[in-house]
């Protein structure tokens, strides 16, 4: 038998000419979440609805625990393919009680009204909502209704776990508490869950993996660190706000950004024009004659635990960076950088070895 919850070989589909899944490849380990994130349009929904069975795939397979669900000429219903699904709108029967809600799918599977009622009480207890048991949706907060959604999806104990944006109709502190709320229910259940993001918050917060869709396709698949710490392109750097992504140019004397040349340790092969990621942990104010670049605090943001800072440098480019302490906005301020931290791409998606750990002085370009 397979050892992946989900497995997922050339996935191919397509709405007239619009190629909404181009060949997606992956698996999922029983036990874990993965969150599909990515931009308006790059086809999470479809993916989540094809594993779902609400739409059919063009070409490839996906299985289940081993067992083949979808494939061209094949496709199992949603019923039978043991799913738990939370929408983004909670979708809950608003005619019918917290309770009716939560015992419907174990109605559609035939179970006795007897021996529903030990399970229903167990999910809405798993979830905190024993007392609301008799009320109707419309008479519980956002975030209750999405725990009546989640509590109605795990109640026949599920294969997988499906969630289209959990979280997004609520609001910031309430989206915290039931990320939290969520992630510990899954461990505890050790459910396998998939969920469809457009936040990298959320995506960050819930899943173990996160896989980056970008027009129809599986662009990388990491654990959140991962992906924050070592996106694969400048687009997906972009998407997640892994820091401050600049052009620059790889000349024999160093990488040049922002007019300003920075050293590298060891020569890099290649020399041109590349894109560069500045992370915000690479980047250390100081005081204005300090550092390899200088500019003018144009933003600080205080968030509690730290600043969130903008430095405008001369030719107009914005670097962002922490610190906890800075001077006022508008006043001159250096960084100083720490190269072994930075990223750089050729063309836009070759990742360049720029010689970690290099320690650097800069010299201004003339
Ligand atoms: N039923 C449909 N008919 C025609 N085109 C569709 C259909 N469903 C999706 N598409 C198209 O397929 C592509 C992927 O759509 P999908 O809804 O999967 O993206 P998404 O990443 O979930 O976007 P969003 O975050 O905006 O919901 C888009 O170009 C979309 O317009």
């Amino acid at each position: 038998m397979s050892t992946h919850a989900l497995s997922l070989q050339r996935l191919h589909k397509r709405f007239g000419d619009t190629v909404a899944l181009d060949g997606i490849d992956l698996t999922l380990p029983r036990g874990q979440v993965l969150a599909l994130l990515g931009p308006s349009g790059c086809g999470k929904t479809t993916l989540l609805r094809c594993i779902a069975g609400l739409a059919e795939v063009d070409d490839g397979d996906i299985h289940l625990d081993g067992q083949c669900v979808a494939a061209p000429g094949r496709q199992l219903s949603p019923d039978d393919r043991r799913l738990g699904m939370v929408f983004q709108d909670y979708a809950l029967w608003p005619h019918m009680s917290v309770y009716q809600n939560v015992a419907f799918p174990l109605e559609m599977q035939g179970v006795k009204a007897n021996a529903r009622r030990p399970q229903v009480e167990w999910a809405l207890s798993l979830v905190g909502l024993i007392d609301f048991a008799e009320r109707s949706p419309g008479a519980l907060s956002g975030g209750q209704q999405q725990r009546v959604a989640l509590a109605r999806a795990i109640v026949a104990k599920p294969r997988l776990l499906l969630m289209d944006e959990p979280l997004s109709n609520l609001d910031k502190g309430l989206r915290e508490n039931l990320a939290l709320e969520i992630r510990s229910l899954i461990e505890e259940l050790n459910l396998t869950a998939v969920f469809v993001t457009h936040d990298q918050h959320e995506a960050f917060a819930l899943a173990d993996r996160v896989a980056v869709l970008q027009r129809g396709r599986l662009q990388q698949i990491d654990s959140p660190e991962a992906l924050f710490h070592t996106p694969a392109t400048p687009e997906i750097a972009d998407f997640v706000d892994a820091g401050t992504l600049l052009e620059g140019r790889l000349e024999a004397e160093g990488l040049v950004i922002a007019d300003t040349c920075l050293p590298l340790a060891a020569a890099c092969g290649h020399r041109g024009e590349v894109s560069v990621l500045l992370p915000r942990r690479a980047l250390r104010l100081c005081a204005p004659d300090a550092g390899q670049l200088r500019g003018h605090l144009s933003g600080r943001l205080f968030q509690g635990e730290h600043l969130s800072l903008q430095l405008t440098l001369a030719d107009g480019a914005t670097l962002k960076l922490h610190a906890s302490h800075a001077p006022e906005r508008g006043c001159q301020a250096g960084v100083d950088i720490d190269i072994s931290a930075l990223r750089a791409w050729r063309d836009g998606a070759h990742l360049l070895d720029l010689v970690p750990g290099a320690s650097v002085t800069a010299s201004a370009i003339a």
